[in-house]
């Protein structure tokens, strides 16, 4: 069967680890310095339910509440990961205020695959967001929302595998039988 291309984009306000989220997706590695990202693009294979894709990565600029976003975010994309960390309450409502951009720039939002993601979930000490808040969130936007750690390498590859799941309902190609198997 051959590759398939979906691309998928991650957005979220700055330093709350997309960069980190996918580098540990795509190469395995943490790196606890800190660089702004402009904007990266990454490849990773990924197979589900025995298909094949080659799934982009867009990597964002951090973005705040009143960042304009720039068309390239709309354009081609397939899914969304919106990201906040859990040790900065400011993120959670910028993460808010990113989808409400989305819905407007995508107009039909029930049909745009958004998975929500906590990040750095090993702050334990620092919590400013309890885990039961983005789950009401991610409830309420109806999205499947996970806690991850980009440092401890906790469910980085879950949110993956979940947004490309959602992109295949979204498109109606879901494969009915079997689990979503990552290699
Ligand atoms: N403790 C902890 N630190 C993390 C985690 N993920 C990222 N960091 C750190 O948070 C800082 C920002 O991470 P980045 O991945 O650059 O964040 P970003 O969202 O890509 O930032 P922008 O490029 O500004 O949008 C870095 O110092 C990372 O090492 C995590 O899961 N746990």
């Amino acid at each position: 069967m051959s590759t398939k291309e979906r691309k998928v984009a991650l957005m979220g306000f700055r330093s709350v680890g997309k960069s980190s989220l996918t580098i540990q997706f795509v190469d395995n590695q943490f790196v606890d310095s800190y660089d702004p990202t402009i904007e990266n693009t990454f490849q990773k294979a990924i197979r589900i339910n025995g298909q094949d894709y080659n799934l982009e990565l867009k990597d964002t600029a951090g973005q705040d509440e009143y960042s304009i976003l720039p068309q390239s975010y709309f354009m081609n994309i397939d899914g969304y990961v919106l990201v906040y960390s859990v040790n900065s309450f400011k993120s959670f409502e910028v993460v808010k205020i990113i989808y409400e951009k989305l819905l407007d720039m995508k107009g039909s939002i029930n049909r745009v695959p958004v998975v929500l993601v906590g990040n750095k979930s090993d702050l334990t000490l620092e919590r400013e967001v309890q885990y039961e808040d983005g789950k009401k969130l991610a409830s309420s936007w109806n999205v499947p929302f996970l806690e991850t750690s980009a440092k401890e390498n906790q469910s980085v590859a879950e949110i993956f595998s979940m947004v490309m799941m959602a992109i295949l309902r979204a498109e109606g190609s879901e494969q009915k039988k079997g689990g979503c198997v990552l290699s």
